[in-house]
């Protein structure tokens, strides 16, 4: 895509990007697009690299905030404004849902990593999700395995509900490894200072790139879905600012102070499992409400999802996702 004279966001979804040749910048910056609406660059001096990132929005086609600031981004990148100082892998996830302003076409993308696509039914998303791995997996694995560089990946998401704590995020399940303070610092400064820490396995595209690429990668909650051009209730400034930063290699993070961040952990997820599943919160009912002791949330048949744990608040109460899929989260807070 040598014409900068649309942005970038409009020649995704007009369908005007596709594999093309790497080019130079100007400024010596290298640029390919890889596939619709993936974009890498790689700093014009290979060793000045002192960063892998990826980031991704869109996953989810109605989660328009960060698309807006990820595309601004991107065409300041290609505009020359700024010199890279680490590669980095744009991606707009889910392109025709984005065009259809829906969360997705057939099948909820952000349940169809780590090889879930092959249980699920082809679709639209069970093929992006493919290709988004792959993307993913060669970007990491490109310059060697060393572990010299740091890695890290954020899949910017906007929420379906409203929330008590407007921006948060979500750290993946770390296996063997602990939640590290410094990332979650590097949260704070990006206006993001509630972390919930999952505490297994979860078929999304932060889980895949943190167990599978071994980055240090998020789930980011910006605030609420809206339309594109609607988005002006959400401040994204202080990201904008944190990812401007990184793709010029300024990765130091400042000193985690533990009153600074709220953390939960997650303590279960409430799962629909058939259609008499039913959800006891109103719509109005915002992400991190409070939940007392008692409290049926949920039922699906025998099933009862009454809550029994202290200070429990519910995260993305869903009751129309697909059996078999997440309807909610109950967190309760932890401490690292
Ligand atoms: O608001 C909602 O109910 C969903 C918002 C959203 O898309 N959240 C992500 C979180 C992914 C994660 O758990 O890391 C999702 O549900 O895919
Ligand atoms: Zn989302």
């Amino acid at each position: 895509m040598t014409d900068q004279s649309n942005e970038f966001l409009a020649q995704v979804l007009d369908g005007k990007t596709g594999i093309q040749l790497p080019y130079c910048l100007a400024n010596g910056s290298h640029v390919q697009i890889l596939d619709e609406g993936v974009i890498e660059f790689q700093p014009r001096i290979a060793s000045d690299r002192q960063l892998d990132l990826v980031v991704s929005c869109g996953i989810h086609g109605n989660e328009t905030a960060p698309v807006e600031l990820v595309n601004q981004i991107v065409n300041e990148v290609l505009a020359g404004e700024h010199r890279l100082r680490a590669r980095i892998l744009f991606i707009f996830g889910n392109v025709e849902a984005m065009r259809r302003g829906e969360r997705y076409v057939d099948d909820d993308m952000n349940r169809l990593f780590c090889r879930q696509y092959q249980n699920a039914d082809d679709s639209v998303e069970a093929r992006r999700a493919a290709m988004l791995e792959m993307h993913v997996m060669r970007f990491f694995a490109r310059h060697g395995d060393d572990g010299s560089v740091p890695r890290l990946h954020y899949d910017l998401h906007t929420a379906i509900r409203g929330s008590v704590f407007e921006k948060f995020a979500i750290y993946p399940y770390p296996h063997e490894q602990a939640f590290k303070a410094a990332e979650i610092s590097r949260l704070g400064a990006a206006g993001v200072s509630t972390v919930l820490l999952q505490s297994r396995p979860s078929p999304t595209f932060s889980y895949f790139t943190s167990r599978y690429c071994r980055a240090d990668a998020f789930t980011l909650e910006l605030g609420k879905a809206r339309p594109f051009g609607q988005n002006q209730a959400v401040n994204l400034d202080a990201l904008g600012q944190v990812l401007r930063s990184l793709l010029c290699g300024e990765i130091s993070t400042g000193e985690f102070v533990p009153e600074a961040h709220q953390l939960f952990r997650v303590s279960r997820e409430i799962i629909k499992h058939s259609d008499k599943f039913r959800l006891h919160l109103e719509d109005k009912v915002e992400n991190f409400t409070p939940m007392e002791v008692g409290f049926l949330a949920a039922e699906d048949g025998e099933v009862l999802y009454r809550i029994d744990e202290e200070g429990a608040r519910i995260v993305f109460p869903n009751p129309k996702v697909k059996n078999g899929l997440r309807a909610g989260i109950v967190v309760v807070p932890t401490r690292l």
